[in-house]
């Protein structure tokens, strides 16, 4: 049952079953239910996952009242096993509860490993792995082969972000992007929600082990640190000086040696291996599911696709790539983006937050301890703020000042108030230089016999919870000769 104190006004919630909860009622896409209970329910609802109780927020102003109104209210995370285990226990940004270990990492973060200068700094190498992920479609261009975008693009944004952390280190080593890549999806297999104990107690614990959740998890703990631990001991080498291009280990080895020196509290090589597991989990699906999702929309909307491409052709000219000095005189690319995070968020429900305090939403009694998801998704559909929502029309973004940054409720794709995402830029940069390139570069022709209306556009919730497209992208390249 779930806990009313005297007098509260409890969120609606759909009828439970004992134990269960509201499980049975989520579905394969749970933002999805959540949007069809919520027209019968209301914009506040009340789940239990067995014993845990949520809150669904599904309107702009009720999700204005949770991350702005009562931000400090339920900016913590809940401890999960999963999460514990493979955050170093907590040490991490993201899944650290609210407090003064998160306050002075995510400060530290912000500034040392997010901040504008330092996203700067790694423009090379999303100019470079561009470069290479064009080069590489070319081949198919000229045979006039389909390419599976889907995966070039995870490809590539996992190339960027590995070469971010580890510098070129690995290169030749025999650990490489594509190994680590496949530890990056064990990793979110295993992260992903609850365990069954979690839920539901003493039955779970026994589902847990039967079903090798927790075996499947040490071992993925196992060989995630120890990787981790071979980059930094490179790291520490002392050969590594000679290298001049700083990578966020480097980053976050000098930010602990200063420390040390200052006497302030350190940055640990745990505190290093659980942000690196953040940026992996954070960075990698979420960009490359944007360009999926926006390459996707235009293959089925040639009128938008010619007007994209005739904004990139005529802004580049002759160049021969796109760079990141010209995206800013690509307004039409930066609306694509916009539009596709809209329809598409990649985390749909954002991550969980955990309240900390008592405080009401929308009339409604919110306890401690509650998790609290905002159905972006939802929001960003809802015709009382958009018109036609349905439709894919990156135009409507045109003098607007309608931005992701977190101040417009209706368009929330990174979050929030305290725990909005750090990455934004780095996620933005990313997604805009990879679609500028291949709409520059290439025509896009559809697969022998497939007509636009035939692009699968279902979701599907991939390993790592986050919303991607069901089926891989396949398109076929022409090279496009400026
Ligand atoms: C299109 C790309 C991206 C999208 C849509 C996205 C979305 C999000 C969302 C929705 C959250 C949760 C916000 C909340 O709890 O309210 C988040 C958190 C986070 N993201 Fe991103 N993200 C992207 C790219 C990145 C990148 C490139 C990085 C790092 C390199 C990153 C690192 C993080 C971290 C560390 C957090 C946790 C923040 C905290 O709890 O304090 N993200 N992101």
């Amino acid at each position: 049952k779930i806990i009313k104190f005297k007098g509260q006004n409890l969120p609606p919630s759909p009828p439970q079953l004992p134990f269960l909860g509201n499980l049975h009622q989520l579905g394969a896409l749970p933002h999805q239910s959540f949007t069809k209970l919520s027209k019968k329910y209301g914009h506040v609802m009340l789940f239990k996952y067995g014993r845990i109780p949520f809150v669904i927020i599904n309107s702009a102003e009720a999700a204005k009242e949770v991350l702005k109104v009562h931000d400090i209210d339920s900016c913590s995370r809940a401890q999960l096993t999963g999460t514990g285990k493979l955050s170093y226990n907590f040490v991490d940004i993201a899944f650290a509860p609210y407090g003064d270990y998160w306050r002075q990492i995510r400060k530290i973060c912000v500034l040392e490993l997010f901040s504008l200068k330092r996203a700067q700094s790694f423009r090379f190498i999303r100019e470079e792995e561009v470069g290479l992920l064009v080069n590489s479609i070319s081949q198919s261009a000229s045979s006039g082969t389909p390419v599976d975008l889907s995966e070039k693009i995870y490809a590539l944004t996992g190339s960027i972000v590995f070469r971010m952390a580890f510098g070129q280190i690995f290169r030749g080593s025999g650990l490489d992007n594509h190994q680590f890549e496949k530890l990056v999806r064990a990793t979110e297999s295993v992260m992903g929600g609850f365990t069954t104990e979690e839920c539901i107690p003493y039955v779970g614990w026994i589902i847990d082990r039967l079903n090798g959740y927790h075996a499947k998890l040490e071992k993925t703990f196992r060989d995630l640190d120890a990787f981790f631990q071979k980059a930094i001991d490179d790291h520490l080498k002392p050969e590594r000086a000679m290298e001049d291009q700083e990578d966020i280990i480097d980053v976050m080895l000098k930010i602990g040696k200063d420390q040390t020196k200052s006497g302030e509290a350190q940055i640990t090589h745990d505190n290093i291996k659980a942000v690196l597991m953040n940026i992996f989990l954070g960075g990698v699906d979420t960009s490359s599911i944007t360009v999926i999702w926006s390459m996707a929309e235009l293959a089925r909307n040639p009128r938008l696709m010619k007007k994209a491409q005739d904004e990139v052709r005529n802004c580049v000219g002759k160049q021969g790539r796109v760079t990141e000095d010209d995206l800013d005189q690509l307004p039409y690319v930066k609306m694509i983006i916009k539009e596709t995070l809209r329809l598409h968020p990649p985390a749909p429900l954002l991550l969980a937050r955990e309240s900390i305090s008592h405080f009401k939403v929308d009339g409604y009694d919110i306890n401690p301890k509650t998790l609290i998801q905002v159905n972006v998704w939802a929001i960003g559909r809802d015709p009382k703020y958009w018109k036609n929502p349905e439709e894919f029309y990156p135009e409507r973004f045109m003098d607007s000042s309608i931005d992701y940054k977190g101040q417009n409720f209706e368009f929330l794709p990174f979050g929030s108030g305290r725990r909005v995402c750090p990455g934004i830029y780095l996620g933005i940069r990313t997604s805009e230089l990879a679609l500028a390139n291949l709409l520059y570069c290439f025509d896009w022709k559809l697969p022998k016999g497939m007509k636009e209306e035939d692009i699968n556009m279902e979701e599907g919730v991939g390993v790592s919870l986050n919303l991607s497209k069901k089926t891989a992208l396949n398109l076929v390249p022409l090279n496009y000769v400026p």
